[in-house]
């Protein structure tokens, strides 16, 4: 019987490539209104874990329950519609385009108007794209980014970009938001900013699972944590039982003899 706060379940799910398995029966489960975090070295299998989970790519075996349903073989897009958005390591944005159509392109499923609606009713998509902009411009005062609207996402900064790829996300109304380092790039202060706006969105019930680089911000935000290396799981528990974990610490430090660079490499990223 599956507990009723666990959203998303992962059971000993595989990806294969060719003769590689990047992700090698990968079991986890994630307690709705949580931040999950997902860590481990670079190769891992963490964004071939996220691209199962939201449908991008197909399972070689196992089984993926969001709120207790199968959705293993679900397309992409009814994975979105059935509220799971992921945002991806690099924004994939539009550079023409303005920061609130950006965000507007979120609000597609929650706009009733089809093809043949805004054809024959000119006053009902009116109202509708009404909508569209103002349900926009709230994700946009969200981030902190509605005196930018009209700018050109070409002109914004890196930091406000990785923003505008938050609020596109969280304009589309999911119940759970997969972020791939979703700090990368980031100043201190930036990366602080979207620490307490995540914290508030779970505060109002969103799960938010995490890839994330930055061990500080993981270790600070994340209620559990499952660490990969290789494909496998080698460890998942509290913040303070992860970073203590002698599996944890030698993935991170790898062979005996590179140890010395990379102590210095875990030590700058605040695991030890
Ligand atoms: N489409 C693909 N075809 C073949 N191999 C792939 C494919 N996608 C990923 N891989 C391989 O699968 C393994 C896991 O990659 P993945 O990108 O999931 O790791 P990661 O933990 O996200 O790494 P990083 O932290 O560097 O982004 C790597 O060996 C990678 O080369």
């Amino acid at each position: 019987m599956r507990s009723p706060e666990v959203i998303l379940t992962l059971r000993e799910v595989t990806r294969r490539f060719g003769g590689l398995v990047a992700v090698n029966k990968l079991s986890m489960d994630v307690k709705e209104a949580s931040i999950h975090g997902l860590i481990g070295p670079n190769g891992a299998g963490k964004s071939t874990a996220f691209d199962l989970i939201s449908g991008l790519t197909t399972v070689s075996t196992g089984e993926i329950c969001f709120r207790g349903e199968a959705i293993t073989h679900m397309a992409p897009e009814a994975r979105v519609a059935s509220g799971v958005c992921r945002t991806f390591q690099t924004p994939k944005l539009f550079d023409e385009m303005t920061v609130l159509d950006v965000v507007a392109t979120g609000r597609h499923l929650h706009n009733s108007v089809g093809l043949w609606g805004s054809m024959f009713s000119i006053g009902r998509k009116r109202r509708e794209e009404a909508k569209t902009v103002s349900a926009a411009r709230e994700f946009l005062e969200i981030v902190g980014l509605l005196a930018k609207e009209d700018a050109p996402v070409a002109d914004l900064s890196y930091g406000d970009r990785r923003l505008v790829e938050i609020a596109r996300a969280l304009a589309t109304e999911p119940s759970l938001l997969l972020l791939d380092e979703v700090t990368s790039g980031l100043n201190p202060v930036e990366t602080a900013t979207v620490g307490d706006l995540l914290r508030n969105q779970v505060r109002q019930g969103l799960t938010i699972v995490l890839v994330e680089h930055d061990m500080k911000f993981v270790m600070g935000l994340c209620e559990r944590i499952t660490v990969m290396n290789y494909g496998s799981v080698i460890a998942d528990g509290s913040p303070d039982q992860i970073a203590t974990d002698p599996n944890v610490i030698a993935a991170y430090l790898g062979s005996p003899k590179d140890g010395q660079r990379s102590r210095r490499a875990l030590r700058s990223e605040q695991l030890v």
